[in-house]
Protein backbone atom coordinates (compact mmCIF):
# COMPACT_ATOMS: atom_id res chain seq x y z
CA UNK A 1 0.00 0.00 0.00
CA UNK A 2 1.21 3.74 -0.93
CA UNK A 3 1.01 6.55 2.14
CA UNK A 4 1.37 9.97 1.35
CA UNK A 5 2.05 10.70 5.15
CA UNK A 6 2.01 14.89 6.24
CA UNK A 7 3.37 15.05 9.74
CA UNK A 8 2.92 19.24 10.73
CA UNK A 9 5.17 19.69 13.58
CA UNK A 10 5.33 23.20 15.08
CA UNK A 11 8.44 23.97 13.52
CA UNK A 12 8.49 21.88 10.72
CA UNK A 13 6.51 20.28 7.94
CA UNK A 14 7.31 16.41 6.97
CA UNK A 15 5.83 14.87 4.15
CA UNK A 16 6.88 11.07 2.81
CA UNK A 17 5.98 8.95 0.50
CA UNK A 18 6.17 5.83 2.02
CA UNK A 19 4.86 2.06 0.14
CA UNK A 20 4.72 -1.32 2.10
CA UNK A 21 6.11 0.04 5.18
CA UNK A 22 9.48 1.81 3.32
CA UNK A 23 10.16 5.38 2.81
CA UNK A 24 10.49 6.10 -1.27
CA UNK A 25 10.53 9.87 -0.65
CA UNK A 26 10.74 12.83 1.73
CA UNK A 27 10.21 16.20 1.68
CA UNK A 28 10.77 18.38 4.93
CA UNK A 29 10.23 22.23 5.32
CA UNK A 30 12.62 23.05 8.39
CA UNK A 31 11.94 25.88 10.17
CA UNK A 32 8.10 25.82 8.89
CA UNK A 33 6.03 29.19 9.67
CA UNK A 34 2.71 26.80 10.15
CA UNK A 35 1.16 28.30 6.66
CA UNK A 36 3.52 27.72 3.80
CA UNK A 37 1.67 25.09 1.54
CA UNK A 38 3.74 25.07 -1.72
CA UNK A 39 5.65 21.95 -0.66
CA UNK A 40 2.63 19.91 0.10
CA UNK A 41 0.82 21.05 -3.12
CA UNK A 42 3.76 20.05 -5.14
CA UNK A 43 3.72 16.53 -2.88
CA UNK A 44 -0.39 16.14 -3.72
CA UNK A 45 0.33 16.84 -7.42
CA UNK A 46 4.05 14.31 -7.60
CA UNK A 47 2.39 11.68 -5.50
CA UNK A 48 -1.08 11.37 -6.39
CA UNK A 49 -0.68 7.95 -6.87
CA UNK A 50 -1.24 6.81 -4.04
CA UNK A 51 -4.04 5.00 -1.78
CA UNK A 52 -4.28 6.93 1.20
CA UNK A 53 -3.08 9.74 2.86
CA UNK A 54 -2.32 10.10 6.41
CA UNK A 55 -2.29 13.52 8.39
CA UNK A 56 -1.26 13.86 11.96
CA UNK A 57 -3.20 15.60 13.96
CA UNK A 58 -1.87 16.34 17.52
CA UNK A 59 -5.45 16.45 19.52
CA UNK A 60 -7.80 13.89 18.77
CA UNK A 61 -9.68 14.72 22.03
CA UNK A 62 -11.11 11.48 22.89
CA UNK A 63 -9.88 9.48 20.25
CA UNK A 64 -8.65 6.26 20.70
CA UNK A 65 -8.01 5.38 16.93
CA UNK A 66 -7.52 7.08 13.68
CA UNK A 67 -10.22 7.35 11.48
CA UNK A 68 -11.06 8.51 8.09
CA UNK A 69 -11.90 12.47 7.69
CA UNK A 70 -14.90 13.72 6.27
CA UNK A 71 -15.89 17.00 6.80
CA UNK A 72 -17.91 16.26 10.49
CA UNK A 73 -14.62 14.80 12.04
CA UNK A 74 -12.25 17.73 10.25
CA UNK A 75 -14.77 20.16 11.96
CA UNK A 76 -14.36 18.46 15.40
CA UNK A 77 -10.21 18.57 15.18
CA UNK A 78 -10.61 22.44 14.06
CA UNK A 79 -12.45 22.73 16.89
CA UNK A 80 -9.70 21.83 19.03
CA UNK A 81 -7.07 24.16 17.51
CA UNK A 82 -7.28 26.61 20.47
CA UNK A 83 -6.02 23.45 22.72
CA UNK A 84 -2.45 23.35 20.03
CA UNK A 85 -2.39 26.58 18.72
CA UNK A 86 0.93 25.96 16.86
CA UNK A 87 -0.32 22.38 15.32
CA UNK A 88 -3.85 21.57 15.03
CA UNK A 89 -4.39 24.75 12.43
CA UNK A 90 -1.68 23.51 10.30
CA UNK A 91 -2.74 20.21 10.16
CA UNK A 92 -6.39 21.56 9.19
CA UNK A 93 -5.17 23.22 6.58
CA UNK A 94 -2.98 20.38 5.11
CA UNK A 95 -6.09 18.12 5.54
CA UNK A 96 -8.47 20.67 3.68
CA UNK A 97 -5.75 20.96 0.84
CA UNK A 98 -5.75 16.59 0.89
CA UNK A 99 -9.59 16.68 0.94
CA UNK A 100 -9.90 19.21 -1.70
CA UNK A 101 -7.23 17.63 -4.17
CA UNK A 102 -7.90 13.72 -3.70
CA UNK A 103 -11.56 13.37 -3.37
CA UNK A 104 -11.12 9.52 -4.36
CA UNK A 105 -8.53 8.18 -1.96
CA UNK A 106 -9.06 7.79 2.17
CA UNK A 107 -7.65 10.34 3.99
CA UNK A 108 -6.35 9.22 7.58
CA UNK A 109 -6.44 11.60 10.88
CA UNK A 110 -3.91 10.02 13.33
CA UNK A 111 -3.44 11.26 16.45
CA UNK A 112 -0.83 12.20 18.93
CA UNK A 113 -3.19 12.04 21.92
CA UNK A 114 -4.66 8.56 21.14
CA UNK A 115 -1.53 6.35 22.51
CA UNK A 116 -2.24 7.85 26.03
CA UNK A 117 -5.91 7.24 25.68
CA UNK A 118 -6.00 4.72 28.43
CA UNK A 119 -3.46 6.73 30.72
CA UNK A 120 -4.83 5.53 34.42
CA UNK A 121 -6.76 8.54 35.62
CA UNK A 122 -5.04 9.32 38.90
CA UNK A 123 -2.41 10.20 36.06
CA UNK A 124 -5.27 11.77 33.75
CA UNK A 125 -6.86 14.25 36.43
CA UNK A 126 -5.84 17.59 37.41
CA UNK A 127 -6.36 18.88 41.13
CA UNK A 128 -9.53 21.15 39.75
CA UNK A 129 -12.58 20.89 41.03
CA UNK A 130 -14.60 17.65 39.91
CA UNK A 131 -17.33 19.92 38.14
CA UNK A 132 -15.26 22.00 35.74
CA UNK A 133 -13.17 19.08 35.08
CA UNK A 134 -16.04 17.08 33.38
CA UNK A 135 -17.60 20.19 31.93
CA UNK A 136 -15.24 21.64 29.86
CA UNK A 137 -13.37 18.15 29.69
CA UNK A 138 -10.14 19.42 31.80
CA UNK A 139 -8.00 15.82 31.56
CA UNK A 140 -4.45 15.53 30.63
CA UNK A 141 -3.99 14.11 27.12
CA UNK A 142 -0.37 13.82 26.63
CA UNK A 143 1.19 14.18 23.27
CA UNK A 144 3.78 12.91 20.76
CA UNK A 145 2.11 9.69 20.51
CA UNK A 146 2.89 8.53 16.92
CA UNK A 147 6.85 9.34 17.74
CA UNK A 148 6.16 6.90 21.23
CA UNK A 149 4.44 4.01 19.21
CA UNK A 150 7.22 4.43 16.94
CA UNK A 151 9.98 4.20 19.37
CA UNK A 152 8.47 1.15 21.48
CA UNK A 153 7.97 -0.60 18.10
CA UNK A 154 11.89 -0.42 17.23
CA UNK A 155 13.09 -0.85 20.83
CA UNK A 156 10.53 -4.49 21.06
CA UNK A 157 11.99 -5.02 17.57
CA UNK A 158 16.08 -4.19 18.65
CA UNK A 159 15.58 -6.27 21.21
CA UNK A 160 13.57 -9.07 19.83
CA UNK A 161 10.40 -8.96 22.73
CA UNK A 162 6.86 -8.86 22.70
CA UNK A 163 5.45 -4.91 22.28
CA UNK A 164 3.77 -5.20 25.66
CA UNK A 165 6.91 -6.24 27.28
CA UNK A 166 9.48 -3.31 27.66
CA UNK A 167 8.73 -0.92 30.32
CA UNK A 168 9.80 2.48 28.48
CA UNK A 169 10.57 5.67 29.08
CA UNK A 170 10.43 7.79 26.13
CA UNK A 171 12.20 11.41 25.63
CA UNK A 172 10.96 12.97 22.50
CA UNK A 173 13.20 16.03 22.14
CA UNK A 174 11.61 17.61 18.65
CA UNK A 175 10.13 21.65 18.91
CA UNK A 176 8.27 20.14 21.22
CA UNK A 177 9.65 18.07 24.45
CA UNK A 178 7.49 15.42 26.19
CA UNK A 179 8.62 12.49 28.78
CA UNK A 180 6.44 9.25 28.06
CA UNK A 181 6.34 6.50 30.36
CA UNK A 182 5.24 3.45 28.88
CA UNK A 183 3.94 -0.31 30.29
CA UNK A 184 2.00 -2.73 28.18
CA UNK A 185 2.21 -1.08 24.91
CA UNK A 186 0.57 1.77 25.82
CA UNK A 187 1.38 5.49 27.88
CA UNK A 188 0.60 5.36 31.58
CA UNK A 189 1.90 8.75 32.71
CA UNK A 190 3.17 11.79 30.33
CA UNK A 191 4.66 15.38 30.55
CA UNK A 192 2.56 17.42 28.29
CA UNK A 193 -1.32 17.90 29.96
CA UNK A 194 -4.58 19.42 28.29
CA UNK A 195 -2.27 21.23 26.24
CA UNK A 196 1.45 20.68 24.75
CA UNK A 197 2.34 23.23 26.67
CA UNK A 198 2.97 21.04 29.87
CA UNK A 199 6.00 19.30 31.49
CA UNK A 200 9.44 20.11 30.02
CA UNK A 201 10.95 23.72 28.26
CA UNK A 202 10.56 23.44 24.66
CA UNK A 203 11.60 25.60 21.65
CA UNK A 204 9.40 28.55 22.36
CA UNK A 205 7.17 27.24 24.79
CA UNK A 206 7.13 27.29 28.69
CA UNK A 207 6.43 24.27 29.44
CA UNK A 208 5.20 24.23 32.97
CA UNK A 209 5.26 27.30 35.28
CA UNK A 210 3.67 27.79 38.73
CA UNK A 211 -0.10 28.90 37.96
CA UNK A 212 0.79 31.88 40.17
CA UNK A 213 3.18 33.33 37.65
CA UNK A 214 0.61 33.51 35.28
CA UNK A 215 -1.72 35.20 37.72
CA UNK A 216 0.98 37.51 39.36
CA UNK A 217 1.47 38.54 35.27
CA UNK A 218 -2.71 39.24 35.06
CA UNK A 219 -2.86 41.38 38.24
CA UNK A 220 -0.07 43.44 37.50
CA UNK A 221 -1.32 43.59 33.51
CA UNK A 222 2.33 42.90 32.75
CA UNK A 223 -0.06 40.73 30.37
CA UNK A 224 -3.51 40.92 29.31
CA UNK A 225 -5.29 37.77 29.20
CA UNK A 226 -5.45 38.00 25.32
CA UNK A 227 -1.62 37.83 25.35
CA UNK A 228 -1.07 35.10 27.29
CA UNK A 229 -1.01 32.18 24.84
CA UNK A 230 1.19 34.36 22.59
CA UNK A 231 3.27 35.01 25.87
CA UNK A 232 3.27 30.61 26.50
CA UNK A 233 3.34 29.66 22.86
CA UNK A 234 5.48 31.53 21.07
CA UNK A 235 7.67 33.64 23.26
CA UNK A 236 8.97 31.58 26.45
CA UNK A 237 10.93 28.44 26.28
CA UNK A 238 14.41 28.22 24.57
CA UNK A 239 13.12 31.30 22.90
CA UNK A 240 12.29 33.44 25.57
CA UNK A 241 15.03 32.93 27.65
CA UNK A 242 17.62 34.06 25.22
CA UNK A 243 16.56 36.07 22.09
CA UNK A 244 16.77 33.34 19.84
CA UNK A 245 14.46 31.95 17.42
CA UNK A 246 14.70 28.74 19.93
CA UNK A 247 15.79 26.61 17.53
CA UNK A 248 18.24 24.63 19.23
CA UNK A 249 21.37 25.19 16.50
CA UNK A 250 20.47 28.72 17.06
CA UNK A 251 20.45 28.77 20.96
CA UNK A 252 24.31 26.73 20.82
CA UNK A 253 25.11 28.97 18.02
CA UNK A 254 24.54 31.63 20.96
CA UNK A 255 26.18 30.12 23.48
CA UNK A 256 28.94 29.59 21.39
CA UNK A 257 29.42 33.27 20.65
CA UNK A 258 29.65 33.59 24.60
CA UNK A 259 25.87 34.52 25.42
CA UNK A 260 25.48 33.84 29.36
CA UNK A 261 21.52 33.66 28.86
CA UNK A 262 22.06 30.91 26.36
CA UNK A 263 24.06 28.91 28.46
CA UNK A 264 21.89 29.55 31.02
CA UNK A 265 18.78 28.19 29.04
CA UNK A 266 20.58 24.87 27.99
CA UNK A 267 21.10 24.59 31.99
CA UNK A 268 17.47 24.49 32.39
CA UNK A 269 16.45 22.51 29.58
CA UNK A 270 18.94 19.85 30.59
CA UNK A 271 17.48 19.82 34.36
CA UNK A 272 13.66 20.14 33.66
CA UNK A 273 13.89 17.24 30.84
CA UNK A 274 16.40 15.29 33.85
CA UNK A 275 13.25 15.88 36.38
CA UNK A 276 10.66 14.77 33.85
CA UNK A 277 12.80 11.59 33.23
CA UNK A 278 12.99 10.92 36.92
CA UNK A 279 8.60 11.74 37.63
CA UNK A 280 8.19 9.09 34.35
CA UNK A 281 10.80 6.44 36.38
CA UNK A 282 7.91 6.59 39.01
CA UNK A 283 5.01 5.91 37.06
CA UNK A 284 6.66 2.53 36.28
CA UNK A 285 7.79 -0.26 39.13
CA UNK A 286 11.29 -0.84 36.70
CA UNK A 287 12.43 1.15 33.81
CA UNK A 288 13.89 -1.18 31.15
CA UNK A 289 14.42 1.23 28.26
CA UNK A 290 15.19 4.76 28.13
CA UNK A 291 14.78 6.44 24.91
CA UNK A 292 15.70 9.93 22.95
CA UNK A 293 14.15 10.84 20.18
CA UNK A 294 13.09 13.72 18.20
CA UNK A 295 15.34 15.88 16.32
CA UNK A 296 17.14 17.54 18.86
CA UNK A 297 18.23 14.17 20.15
CA UNK A 298 19.17 12.90 17.14
CA UNK A 299 21.39 15.80 16.04
CA UNK A 300 22.81 16.72 19.61
CA UNK A 301 24.77 13.54 20.73
CA UNK A 302 26.50 15.83 23.50
CA UNK A 303 22.99 17.13 24.68
CA UNK A 304 21.78 13.32 25.10
CA UNK A 305 25.13 13.08 27.08
CA UNK A 306 24.68 15.63 29.44
CA UNK A 307 21.56 14.50 30.35
CA UNK A 308 22.31 11.15 30.80
CA UNK A 309 24.79 11.71 32.81
CA UNK A 310 22.19 12.78 35.57
CA UNK A 311 20.78 9.97 35.86
CA UNK A 312 22.67 7.53 37.64
CA UNK A 313 20.24 7.63 40.34
CA UNK A 314 18.26 5.07 37.91
CA UNK A 315 21.01 3.16 36.37
CA UNK A 316 21.63 5.09 33.36
CA UNK A 317 24.58 4.79 31.68
CA UNK A 318 25.95 5.98 27.89
CA UNK A 319 29.32 5.16 26.11
CA UNK A 320 30.15 8.37 24.35
CA UNK A 321 31.51 6.07 21.09
CA UNK A 322 28.08 4.72 20.72
CA UNK A 323 26.07 8.11 21.09
CA UNK A 324 28.71 9.65 18.14
CA UNK A 325 27.54 6.76 16.29
CA UNK A 326 24.49 6.87 13.69
CA UNK A 327 20.76 5.08 13.28
CA UNK A 328 18.90 3.64 15.82
CA UNK A 329 21.38 2.02 18.16
CA UNK A 330 21.57 1.27 21.94
CA UNK A 331 23.99 3.85 23.28
CA UNK A 332 24.80 2.34 27.11
CA UNK A 333 26.97 -0.24 27.74
CA UNK A 334 26.85 -4.04 27.15
CA UNK A 335 24.58 -5.48 29.94
CA UNK A 336 23.82 -2.33 31.98
CA UNK A 337 20.22 -1.65 32.82
CA UNK A 338 18.28 0.46 31.83
CA UNK A 339 19.23 0.04 28.00
CA UNK A 340 19.61 3.57 26.83
CA UNK A 341 18.63 3.98 23.08
CA UNK A 342 18.69 6.61 20.52
CA UNK A 343 15.94 6.29 17.55
CA UNK A 344 15.13 8.46 14.35
CA UNK A 345 11.33 9.97 15.13
CA UNK A 346 9.92 8.20 12.33
CA UNK A 347 6.05 9.56 12.57
CA UNK A 348 5.81 9.23 8.83
CA UNK A 349 6.54 5.43 9.23
CA UNK A 350 3.63 5.41 12.25
CA UNK A 351 1.31 7.06 10.18
CA UNK A 352 1.34 4.90 7.19
CA UNK A 353 1.04 2.27 9.61
CA UNK A 354 -2.12 3.41 11.03
CA UNK A 355 -3.70 4.26 7.48
CA UNK A 356 -2.89 0.90 6.41
CA UNK A 357 -4.51 -0.48 8.78
CA UNK A 358 -7.56 1.78 8.88
CA UNK A 359 -8.13 1.09 5.22
CA UNK A 360 -7.30 -2.32 5.59
CA UNK A 361 -10.25 -2.67 7.95
CA UNK A 362 -12.24 0.86 6.96
CA UNK A 363 -14.18 0.44 10.41
CA UNK A 364 -11.73 2.92 12.14
CA UNK A 365 -10.85 0.45 14.45
CA UNK A 366 -6.62 -0.48 13.53
CA UNK A 367 -6.31 -4.27 13.31
N1 LIG B 1 19.65 19.00 10.26
C1 LIG B 1 19.67 19.34 11.54
N2 LIG B 1 20.82 19.61 12.18
C2 LIG B 1 20.85 19.93 13.48
N3 LIG B 1 19.74 20.04 14.25
C3 LIG B 1 18.58 19.78 13.67
C4 LIG B 1 18.46 19.42 12.30
N4 LIG B 1 17.15 19.22 12.03
C5 LIG B 1 16.47 19.45 13.19
N5 LIG B 1 17.33 19.77 14.17
C6 LIG B 1 16.98 20.09 15.56
O1 LIG B 1 15.72 19.50 15.83
C7 LIG B 1 14.78 20.48 16.26
C8 LIG B 1 13.45 20.22 15.61
O2 LIG B 1 13.06 18.90 15.87
P1 LIG B 1 12.01 18.14 14.98
O3 LIG B 1 11.67 16.90 15.74
O4 LIG B 1 12.55 17.96 13.61
O5 LIG B 1 10.87 19.23 14.91
P2 LIG B 1 9.32 19.31 15.16
O6 LIG B 1 9.14 19.47 16.61
O7 LIG B 1 8.86 20.47 14.35
O8 LIG B 1 8.71 18.02 14.68
C9 LIG B 1 15.36 21.83 15.88
O9 LIG B 1 15.09 22.78 16.88
C10 LIG B 1 16.84 21.56 15.76
O10 LIG B 1 17.48 21.90 16.96
C1 LIG C 1 3.30 17.81 20.25
C2 LIG C 1 4.48 18.57 19.76
O1 LIG C 1 4.95 19.46 20.42
O2 LIG C 1 4.94 18.18 18.57
P1 LIG C 1 6.23 18.74 17.79
O3 LIG C 1 7.42 18.47 18.65
O4 LIG C 1 6.25 17.97 16.52
O5 LIG C 1 6.05 20.19 17.58
MG1 LIG D 1 7.78 16.57 15.63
Amino acid sequence: MRVLTVNPGSSSLKLALVANGVQERQVTVDRWDGTMSGPLSGALAEWSDVDAVAVRFVHGGNRRWPVVLDRTVLDELAGLSRLAPLHQPGAVMAAEAVLASMASVPVVACFDTSFHASMPTAARLYGLPVDLTRKYGLYRYGFHGLSCQYSLRRVAEIIDVELTAPRVVCVHMGAGVSVTAIRDGVGVDTSMGFTPLEGAVMATRSGSVDPGVLLHLLDTAAVRAEGLSDLLYHRSGLAGMTGTSGDLRDVLAARRRGSRDAELAVDVYVHRIRREIGAMAMSLDQVDAVVFTGGVATYNPDLVARIAAGLEVLGVRVVRGLLAAAGDRVVSPLGALPRVFVITAREDLELATQAEAVVASRSGVPS
